[in-house]
């Protein structure tokens, strides 16, 4: 399905995703309204916008914010309730808009399920930061036309960003499966006692991460040899850690209020400038990366 300048996006919540979501659209060209249930964000996005990138437009009500919009993201907390609120709502206000969802991990048919047309409903899952991670998993609910999944992958490429399809809906996509199953594992191995996070975080970014920027897990194992790979999975998945819930080291932070950069202290203290400066940090490597090839 052909994809024109002429699509009008709506984004719905203008927080830590929401904001560098507009900008990414606008950044291409499209004309973006924004709504946030706090009118400051939606303000802040809408004035967030590249000096080059086609002005924002904050709105002050849901109905105003998709009005015209042939696609409408919606970037609001990971709440399912919530958001099938939010979603019945743009249905009432706008009957034939692509209907968005940048949801971490609720499965899309649990938010398909509360639609009146859930045909309407696709899953765009960017990452943080929404305007630097070239990755948008695009995943169908369980009513979504092919051509809505091509049609948002087409929007997604022309606007930069890497879209990848999945055919089907699982629990978390497919990164954050990935990202889950590493974390998993890694407060496995602080809670064993065998590393501090800081050492864990030092095995990544000095040596798995800067592989996984060249090359994928499937592709890392055909460099390295799947009769070593066969060996090496036999050995270690017996001793692999299976918590199946958040462990007590995630969750009892979380209790206290102490959430990471959105409250100056995580697994660490953390200042209130380094998400800003991660992203930059990022820009220049993902430049870095593309000059490689
Ligand atoms: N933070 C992250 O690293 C990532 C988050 N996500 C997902 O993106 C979504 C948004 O997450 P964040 O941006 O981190 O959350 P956030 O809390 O930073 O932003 C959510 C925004 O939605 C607004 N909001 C609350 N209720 C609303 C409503 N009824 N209508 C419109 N706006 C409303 C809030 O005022 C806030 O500005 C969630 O589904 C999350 O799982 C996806 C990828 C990465
Ligand atoms: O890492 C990301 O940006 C995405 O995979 C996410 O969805 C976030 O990790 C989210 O799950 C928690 O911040």
């Amino acid at each position: 399905m052909a994809v024109s300048t002429s699509e009008t996006i709506a984004v719905l919540g203008a927080g830590v995703m929401g904001a560098g979501i507009a900008r990414v659209f606008a950044r291409a060209g499209y004309a973006v309204r924004v709504y946030d249930v706090r009118a400051e964000a939606a303000a802040g996005a809408a004035a967030s916008a590249d000096a080059s990138a086609r002005p924002m437009t904050a709105h002050d009500t849901v109905e105003a914010a998709v009005d015209g919009a042939t696609v409408v993201l919606e970037a609001a907390p990971e709440r399912l309730e919530l958001k099938r609120e939010l979603l019945a709502r743009v249905e009432a206000a706008n009957q034939t808009a692509v209907i968005a969802s940048n949801t971490s991990s609720i499965p899309a048919d649990a938010l398909a399920a509360g639609m009146r047309d859930p045909a309407r409903l696709v899953i765009t899952h960017f990452f943080n930061p929404a305007d630097t991670v070239p990755l948008v998993e695009v995943v169908p609910g369980p009513a979504t036309p092919q051509a809505t999944v091509e049609r948002m992958v087409a929007l997604l490429a022309g606007c930069g960003k890497t879209a990848v399809p999945l055919a089907q809906q699982v629990e978390g996509f497919i990164a954050n499966r990935l990202q889950a199953a590493l974390y998993r594992e890694a407060m496995h191995l602080v809670e064993l006692g065998v590393a501090s996070p800081e050492q864990v975080d030092a095995t990544v970014t000095a040596g798995l991460g800067p592989r996984w920027a060249l090359a994928g897990p499937f592709e890392i194992m055909d460099l390295g040899g799947l009769d070593v790979w066969t060996s090496v999975t036999d050995g270690i998945f017996p001793s692999l850690g299976d918590a199946s819930a958040a462990p007590a080291m995630l969750r009892e932070r979380m209790e206290r209020g102490e959430l990471g950069a959105k409250t100056g202290q995580g697994f660490a203290a953390r200042g209130p400038e380094e998400p800003a400066a991660f992203a930059r940090r990022l820009a220049a490597l993902l430049e870095a990366r593309r000059a490689i090839g």
